[in-house]
């Protein structure tokens, strides 16, 4: 991986229960680079994320996250690079119980000391995905819409350099045009660099510059003009 890489996985094998579901995969996703996966539903997109943030460990093969290699790093250190990525979980993962405020403030791990400053950051990163109403409310409450708002405006609260997001926009409806604006602007206007796990193509084709097929758990370069839907899906 070069040094410059905030994202590489190298000759990465799995193996869930009787499958192989990735057999020696490379990926190096460069500072400021976008790519997407995409591939029908059951290839493996979702434990890509996992692997990416030590979440899921390789079989064989090594995941590097900011230059340095998950497998060699103690739970500390892994959480505090995981620290440094905005993320975004397909089912969701809001402590439902808790007040959509103090889900950011979770995420934010500020000691008390810095929360006056930090506060800011919170009103901005919900509004920024017009959810700033919802702070109070309670997770559990929200509508699958507002959720959605609500975990992308925790991805981006701690400012980060790396995107991982597992289908973004889904439960979103009328409203995924104006939030994919809101991430066109967060991600490719800040040069942040995104791994971007999709069904949709077309999603896919207009926020990354790189678009790889997993298939048969590797991964294929797309030609930028396919945006035919999945013959399979
Ligand atoms: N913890 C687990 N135990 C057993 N099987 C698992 C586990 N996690 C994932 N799988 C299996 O691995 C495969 C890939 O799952 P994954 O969720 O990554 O697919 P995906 O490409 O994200 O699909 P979708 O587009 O529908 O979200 C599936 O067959 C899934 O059932």
């Amino acid at each position: 991986m070069s040094d410059a890489a905030v994202l590489g996985f190298s000759a990465v094998s799995l193996v869930i229960g009787a499958r192989r579901l990735f057999d020696r995969l490379d990926l190096c996703l460069g500072r400021g680079e976008r790519a997407a996966i995409i591939g029908p539903s059951g290839t493996g997109k979702s434990v890509i994320q996992r692997l990416a943030i030590g979440m899921t460990p390789p079989l064989t093969g090594s995941v590097a996250l900011f230059g340095e290699d998950l497998g060699a790093l103690p739970a500390a250190a892994q959480r505090r690079l995981r620290g440094r990525c905005g993320m975004v979980f397909q089912g969701g993962s809001l402590i439902g119980s808790l007040s959509v405020e103090d889900n950011l403030w979770l995420a934010l791990d500020a000691a008390p000391a810095a929360r006056k400053r930090l506060r800011r950051r919170i009103d901005r990163a919900l509004f920024d995905f017009g959810i700033e109403h919802a702070a109070p409310i309670i997770a559990g409450n929200l509508s699958e819409g507002e959720r959605r708002r609500v975990e992308l405006a925790r991805a981006f609260v701690r400012d980060p350099e790396l995107l991982i997001l597992d289908e973004p926009l889904v439960g979103l409806r009328a409203d995924a045009d104006a939030i994919e604006a809101v991430l066109a602007r967060q991600i490719i206007a800040r040069g942040r660099a995104l791994l971007l796990l999709t069904q949709d193509r077309g999603l896919a084709h207009r926020l990354c510059e790189r678009v790889l097929l997993l298939e048969n758990g590797v991964l294929v370069q797309q030609d930028g003009a396919d945006v035919a839907p999945f013959a399979s899906a």
